[in-house]
């Protein structure tokens, strides 16, 4: 049972579970061709040392820095996805005037979670230092990519030298408590014992420590699919319900007729209804 709520392919009911995987890698493909022809860009851009420590940058027709930035990571449980397929949404978020970034970590086998973790919260640290004068640093992850963007939401910055100015967290159809995922498959590549996956998981964090938002004020969608499984359903739920408790401003929300895969996909669509809601987001904060 744990291994079928936590394949979220096998959810998808507009094709099989094959076919909404190669569909979805297509379009991210697609996508991000689409953006590197048509956007001045940054590829490649080094964000550490480590061969995957790589960022692509992808910025509004206007010469400025002082701008927006809404940072990606790319979901794959850990193990599968790139930022060479995940430029879903530069092309409706420039035409708004908001950069977009997005964010290679060395996934699994390379990488292990709290390497990941580490890195992606690197990642912003560098947006922040490159980027001084932004307009507001947005966090976005997808699946495995919002368990990230949750736990650099949860982060200490003292080590990193720098608050990064976030404004914003798009939690799209993510897991926040790691634990079911030990006793699945999709564990193979990852080795995570339930010690791995409890340090990783920002539903304990925030039971048991309360870490206090920096900014009260910072908005935090939780959002998950229609056709996303049960257990990805109770996981955005309880985790919007801690991040309450824990006084973040979080709210959640069910996008209809959309499965884990469309969630993202319709992120090419300046009229898809998440696009939409990111963009008022991000243009009313600005
Ligand atoms: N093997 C998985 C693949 C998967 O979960 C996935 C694929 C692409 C983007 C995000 C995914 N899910 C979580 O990170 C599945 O059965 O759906």
């Amino acid at each position: 049972e744990l291994e079928n709520q936590y394949a979220p392919s096998r959810w998808v009911i507009r094709m099989g579970a094959e076919e909404a995987l190669r569909t979805y890698k297509q379009i991210g493909i697609e996508a991000t061709r689409k953006a590197r022809d048509t956007c001045r860009s940054q590829l490649h851009v080094p964000y550490g040392d480590g061969d995957g420590e790589k960022m692509d940058i992808y910025f509004p027709d206007q010469a400025s820095e002082a701008l927006p930035f809404f940072v990606f990571f790319h979901g794959g449980y850990w193990q599968s996805g790139s930022k060479d397929e995940s430029a879903f949404m530069v092309n409706p978020l420039t035409a708004q005037g908001v950069a977009v970034v997005i964010v290679a970590y060395d996934i699994a086998p390379k990488g292990t979670l709290d390497q990941m973790v580490d890195q992606v919260a690197r990642s912003v640290a560098f947006v922040e230092k490159r980027y001084p004068s932004n307009k507001g640093i947005y966090l976005c992850g997808h699946s495995a990519g919002a368990h990230l963007a949750a736990m650099v939401l949860l982060t200490n910055w003292t080590k990193h030298g720098v608050t990064p100015n976030l404004r914003g967290f798009f939690l799209v159809s993510g897991v926040y408590d790691l634990q079911p995922l030990v006793f699945t498959s999709q564990n193979a590549p990852l080795l995570m014992t339930l010690e791995d996956a409890q340090r990783n998981s920002p539903q304990r964090h925030l039971e048991v420590a309360q870490a206090q938002p920096v900014d009260p004020a910072c908005p935090v969608l939780v959002a998950v699919g229609q056709h996303d499984s049960p257990e990805f359903h109770r996981q955005s739920r309880e985790f919007q319900q801690a991040l309450c408790r824990g006084g973040w401003r979080a709210s959640f929300e069910e996008l209809r007729d959309v499965d884990h895969f469309e969630i993202i996909e319709n992120l090419t669509q300046k009229d898809d209804a998440l696009t939409q809601i990111i963009l008022k987001t991000i243009l009313q904060e600005f």
